[in-house]
């Protein structure tokens, strides 16, 4: 098996490993590992994206926002840039949601582009599966209000991937939120 094959396989296991007991906020409770893989696929599979680092930080970019992991831990495992575009998309837990969500727009556009590409996978999938279904407890207003704020934050991540830009203004148009 080639390089890569192998390193995204240890770096899935990790997340997978990781995230073992957590799910989604569907219904259908789906497991949350689906989510950080259907990021790294939108990348690979729609964005044309080849850059190993790029998927492995897919792959693993809630688990420091979300888990036990720590940056050291994934500097140590799979080095010092997989370790710095996670960082990136880190969210500071502690802190009041309202305010996690404006240094999210704030930061966006301060990203590297590698950090950039991860985002844009981020919200785009984040966008499909609230068309998908509606999280439990989620109010239509709630839905659109997460449009509206994802709309905001892809405004500073625009001019780094234009297949997975339009994807997300297609969905935008949609629901009637201006890009
Ligand atoms: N659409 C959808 N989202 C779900 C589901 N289950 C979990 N999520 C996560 O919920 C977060 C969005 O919910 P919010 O209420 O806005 O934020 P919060 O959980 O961080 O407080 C996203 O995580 P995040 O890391 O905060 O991403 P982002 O909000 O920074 O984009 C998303 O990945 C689901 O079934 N559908």
């Amino acid at each position: 098996m080639n390089t890569d094959a192998v390193l995204l396989l240890e770096t899935v296991n990790f997340a997978a490993e990781k995230h073992r007991n957590q799910r989604r906020k569907d219904i259908e409770q789906t497991p949350y590992i689906n989510h950080p893989i259907g990021v790294a696929r939108i990348l690979s599979h729609e964005g044309g994206v080849t850059d190993i680092e790029v998927l492995q930080a897919a792959l693993l970019h809630d688990t420091i926002e979300d888990t036990d992991t720590t940056p050291a831990e994934l500097q140590a495992t799979f080095g010092p840039v997989v370790a710095r575009i996670v960082q990136e998309v880190t969210d500071d837990k502690s802190l009041p949601k309202q305010e996690r969500k404006r240094r999210q727009v704030e930061h966006a556009p301060h990203c590297s582009p590698q950090a950039k590409l991860v985002k844009l996978a981020d919200k785009l999938y984040n966008l499909r599966d609230l068309n998908r279904c509606i999280p439990v407890g989620w109010t239509a207003e709630r839905v659109q209000e997460y449009f509206l704020w994802a709309c905001d934050v892809v405004k500073g991540l625009r001019g780094t991937n234009s297949v997975l830009e339009e994807k997300l203004d297609e969905l935008f148009k949609q629901r009637g939120v201006q890009p």
